[in-house]
């Protein structure tokens, strides 16, 4: 039987990126891969519904929600020992599966990750990539389309072009290794949510060809 690239995805949201995935393993744009499991750190996040469309299974795992955190604290160093502890506990689970990933997809995870989850997965040679609304160096963080669109709108937009990157993941938010990316150019009179179904539209796109992209170079590496 062929080697398989065994992904796991993780979600926050509607899952969009999630199901395009999912579609691309069934119909082999992402050949001889399979989606072992989905974390959401929101409960009610739609992707769990697609999850159980497709019979994957799926876990909810959430800093405050399973106890690392209390909602209430507001401490800057107790809040940072929680998240460490989470991290870790995250990191564990994955770890500990009988069906351990050998890719991490972060399909719209509205999460930041310390060292406390990166190192232990990194050091097992399990890769991390994101898709991230903007491009490299660009808009950081959460509401990047928001952000470039407020630029655009002000003038400040150099070239009226942002877009899209899929990066592989590191401590600094948004700054690790660009695997592919993608400009897009805001037409004058574009509306927010106009621009939003474009990007969203080519996200699906990039976070398929990345995401195969990743898996034929990890079954290469096993095949050696
Ligand atoms: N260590 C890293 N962790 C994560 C990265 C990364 O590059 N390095 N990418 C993000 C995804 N992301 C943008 O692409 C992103 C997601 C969330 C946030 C953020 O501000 N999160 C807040 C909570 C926000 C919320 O709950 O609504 C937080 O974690 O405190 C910034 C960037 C995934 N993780
Ligand atoms: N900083 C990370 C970030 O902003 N990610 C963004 O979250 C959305 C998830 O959509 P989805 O839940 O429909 O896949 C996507 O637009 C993705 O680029």
């Amino acid at each position: 039987m062929a080697p398989t690239c065994r992904i796991l995805v993780m979600a926050s949201g509607n899952g969009s990126n999630f199901q395009a995935i999912i579609d691309a393993v069934a119909d082999g744009r992402i050949p001889n891969s399979t989606i072992v499991q989905l974390v959401v750190n929101r409960g009610k996040a739609y992707a769990t519904t697609r999850a159980d469309n497709s019979n994957i299974p799926w876990e909810y795992f959430n800093l405050i929600a399973h106890g690392f955190q209390a909602k209430t604290d507001k401490d800057p160093e107790s809040i940072q020992q929680a998240r460490n502890k989470y991290d870790a506990a995250l990191a564990k689970k994955i770890l500990e599966s009988n069906q351990r990933p050998d890719l991490i997809v972060l399909a719209g995870w509205m999460y930041i990750f310390g060292e406390h989850f990166l190192e232990p997965i990194s050091k097992e040679g399990i890769k991390i990539i994101n898709l991230h609304p903007a491009l490299p160096g660009k808009y950081d963080g959460a509401n990047a389309i928001e952000r470039a669109y407020d630029d655009f709108q002000a003038g400040k937009l150099e070239g009226n072009k942002t877009g899209i990157m899929v990066h592989y993941v590191i401590k600094e938010v948004d700054a690790g290794e660009p695997l592919m990316t993608r400009e897009i150019e805001i037409q004058k009179g574009e509306t927010l949510d106009q621009v939003k179904e474009r990007i969203h539209a080519i996200e699906h796109q990039l976070i398929v060809k990345a995401t195969a992209r990743v898996s034929q170079e990890i079954l290469a590496s096993k095949a050696q």
